[in-house]
């Protein structure tokens, strides 16, 4: 049977029916190619033999080529539905190339290549700088900029003979002297020359690139001489090559591809490296970091996706720090592959998705009759019946009954909770005794024996009242469980799962990891987790090694940004500025190399005096890009607060722009999202509007009252963290808006 191999795509917007009639033909063909109603012709005075055209209806032609190679049926590469008459056109000028140098497939479209005029901004030189006083214009001769690539030490040869990059499109990226002239360049040239330009200009080497690109990977039939179409069909699996050119599985993939309004590239087409991740086998567990957008959630599905095929009894976890964000990936997971058997309860056959604390509570509820052997460990002797869940207010009142022992930093409901997640839970102390010696690696205040016993009658107060009340805390609920596997399994029980895929993980604290090592058995892919200590916005920040998770030699880093634009990111990254990160291994993390391919608009920061102003600024600003044709949905408001998303949403509603508050879980269609910027965490937005980013609430200053110096100095790093996260939420535009003084994690960048 003919295999239909989805190309890049030329198609434009298509109303239902002719999706509905595109995808009627794929299927015919796909079946029996020789069936005349599809009237499969080939064009006249067409530059490359091998393109067809086929009958959709009366008015649309479907585009392609056909590769025969040896096998008895024949591929088609499918590029795309046009009107009659522009197919024809189209397929006259389009040509599938193998390229010599690294045997990569390329679709190449005669006169519309990179170098079409439209395609080149203008040279780039810098601004004129104004003299003073001003001398006659004639006078004023722009000083040319140095070129960017050879600056790096790339010529021609590197470009062209190394990397194999188009002849013309090397000049024009030679003489390049812009990041922003790179972008345009790269945005008409075929795609993975122009991520390889990308890359370089951000300073990567030529061997990062061929390594990242799988350049030097040359397909096997360019070695073996086998024909031309052979040497394509290899050409089209090669891995730079299948992030345009997607080989489709079955019919309900094809409808997928082509009848999904909100059909997405990520499903089909991976970057080389995401291939690479979602599909390697890895001998323990594997650390995936990447700046936000980079991809780690797709990567994250197809490794879902990938290690259920490969065996179909796998026991698969895939969780993260939020049950929305949990929701969201199973959403995601369906729309990926609507086959794949999603696990009903922790431990079955097949992808359960869920959020970490629920997948806790799984593991505790299948413990009933056990608990208090497990409890006893963690929290020492105290009543074993949980009803409820206890609330951190409680901390504020076991303090309050120890009374001035304590400083008021040592007091504060932030350092208990912390030194009790970090500390007392992960070593299982549950005597004066093991406090006073425990250790206390990374809590950044030193306690000395008389604050040690302070800290540890608050300790003693808070569990004690947990106790009486019968509730446990989240932390504890996941030392708990990690203790019961543990337990489980040191008594010959299997463990319950045989992968544990993690997004987000720099939001999860100790007890979740202790909890995530006993689901699996030490050994080959055991565990994945993706993170970004950029965007940590919860919780302290964790070193995996003191867990039982050695990643070591096994991290890899994403770089390439598919959701923001170049501008966007820029400035995102702006708001990190100054700020060091490390990441789970306890390695420092850098934003270095960290691009995108795509260009739009810089951001805007719209200082308004006072906060009628900032509403209005906001509601046009809205009702522009509501006007503009933007779907109501994908514009989202982000907030710092709950409270502040209700007065906004009043404000813009007054102000003519009805909007939607999203809570948990809720339906909301036909109007923009106003949210808070953590619920906005891991999602994504055509255009963000970031409300009151003033002082005092951007860092939120109640947040950063009686801290330890330890404390507030990361409570500072989260909240930078959240901003730089709503930020990088934005697809194509971003704009803030503040009233009164802005706040000082804005970057003092020129926007225009
Ligand atoms: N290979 C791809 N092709 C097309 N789009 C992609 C690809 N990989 C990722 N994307 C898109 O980029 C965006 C960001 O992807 P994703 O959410 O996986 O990134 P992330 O690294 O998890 O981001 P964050 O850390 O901000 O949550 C999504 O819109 C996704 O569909």
């Amino acid at each position: 049977m003919p295999q239909i191999i989805m190309g890049p795509s030329q198609t434009g917007a298509l109303d239902s029916s002719v999706k509905k009639q595109a995808y009627a033909f794929l299927e015919k063909l796909s079946d029996n190619d020789a069936l005349p109603g599809l009237h499969i012709e080939p064009i006249n005075g067409a530059i490359d033999d091998r393109v067809r055209t086929g009958r959709v209806n009366d008015f649309y032609r479907a585009v392609l080529f056909k590769v025969q190679g040896h096998g008895a049926a024949a591929h088609y590469v499918y590029l795309g539905v046009l009107a009659h008459d522009e197919a024809i056109a189209f397929a006259k000028k389009a040509r599938l190339t193998v390229n010599p140098v690294n045997g990569i497939a390329e679709l190449i479209i005669a006169g519309e290549d990179q170098l079409a005029e439209d395609a080149v901004p203008p040279l780039d030189v810098a601004p004129p700088v104004a003299a003073t006083p001003e001398p006659p214009r004639e006078l004023v001769t722009p000083a040319p900029l140095p070129a960017l690539l050879p600056g790096f030490g790339i010529d021609e040869d590197v470009l062209v003979k190394q990397l194999g990059i188009d002849e013309a499109l090397a000049h024009a990226a030679l003489a390049a002297t812009s990041e922003d002239t790179i972008l345009a360049l790269a945005d008409k040239a075929v795609q993975w020359q122009g991520l390889a330009l990308i890359d370089l200009a951000s300073g990567t080497s030529v061997d990062d690139v061929k390594t990242t690109l799988s350049i030097d990977q040359r397909p096997a039939a360019l070695v073996a001489d086998d024909g031309e179409d052979e040497r394509l069909l290899a050409a089209l699996q090669h891995p730079a090559a299948q992030m345009q050119f997607a080989f489709i599985e079955d019919d309900d993939e094809l409808r997928r591809a082509i009848e999904d309004t909100d059909f997405a590239a990520w499903r089909v087409f991976l970057h080389p490296e995401q291939r690479k991740y979602a599909t390697a086998t890895y001998n323990g567990p594997f650390r995936l970091s990447g700046g936000a957008g980079t991809g780690k959630t797709v990567v994250l599905l197809h490794r879902a996706r990938h290690l259920a095929r490969q065996n179909p009894n796998a026991r698969i976890l895939l969780t993260t720090f939020t049950k929305n964000l949990a929701d969201a990936m199973k959403a995601d997971l369906r729309r990926l592959d609507p086959t794949l058997p999603l696990a009903r309860r922790l431990g079955e056959p097949g992808v359960f998705v869920s959020g970490i604390d629920a997948a806790v509570s799984a593991v505790l509820r299948s413990d009933e009759a056990d608990l208090a052997l497990d409890i006893e460990p963690v929290l020492g002797s105290r009543s074993w019946e949980i009803f409820t869940r206890t609330p951190d207010s409680v901390w504020r009142d076991a303090a309050a009954a120890v009374g001035s022992e304590l400083p008021a930093d040592l007091r504060s409901k932030a350092f208990l909770i912390s030194e009790y997640a970090m500390v007392v839970l992960p070593a299982r102390v549950t005597t004066r005794d093991a406090y006073l010696t425990a250790r206390r690696p990374g809590r950044g205040v030193a306690l000395d024996r008389k604050k040690r016993l302070a800290v540890w009658s608050v300790i003693e107060a808070y569990r004690s009242r947990a106790s009486i009340e019968g509730s446990i805390a989240f932390a504890e609920a996941g030392a708990i469980a990690a203790t019961s596997l543990e337990r489980r399994a040191s008594g010959g029980e299997p463990r319950v799962l045989d992968h544990v895929l993690v997004d987000e993980g720099q939001d999860l604290n100790p007890s979740h990891w202790q909890f995530l090592r006993a689901l699996v058995e030490l050994g080959p892919n055991d565990m994945f987790l993706a993170e970004d200590s950029q965007q940590r916005i919860y919780g302290q920040r964790v070193v995996l090694g003191r867990y039982g998770i050695r990643v070591v030699g096994r991290s890899q880093r994403l770089k390439l940004n598919y959701r923001t634009t170049a501008q966007t990111l820029q400035y995102a990254v702006g708001v990190l500025e100054g700020e060091d990160f490390i990441d789970l291994e306890d390695a420092p993390e850098t934003s270095g190399h960290y691009r995108s391919a795509r260009s739009g608009p810089p951001p805007r920061v719209a200082e308004c005096s006072n906060l009628s102003e900032e509403l209005k600024a906001a509601a046009d600003t809205v009702g522009e890009w509501l006007k503009s044709g933007v779907v109501p949905e994908t514009i989202g408001i982000l907030v710092r607060d709950a409270q502040q998303a209700g007065q906004v949403s009043r404000g813009l509603e007054e102000r003519g722009i009805t909007v939607r508050v999203v809570e948990q879980g809720a339906q909301r269609e036909g109007h923009p999202l106003v949210m808070t910027m953590y619920r906005a965490k891991g999602m994504e937005f055509s255009r963000a509007l970031i409300f009151g980013v003033n002082e005092g609430l951007v860092p939120a200053e109640y947040l950063l009252k009686d801290l330890t110096e330890a404390d507030r100095a990361d409570a500072l790093t989260r909240e930078r963290s959240l901003l730089y996260v709503a930020a990088t939420r934005a697809r194509d535009e971003l704009v803030i808006t503040t009233s009164g003084r802005k706040s000082e994690f804005l970057p003092a960048v020129q926007l225009s």
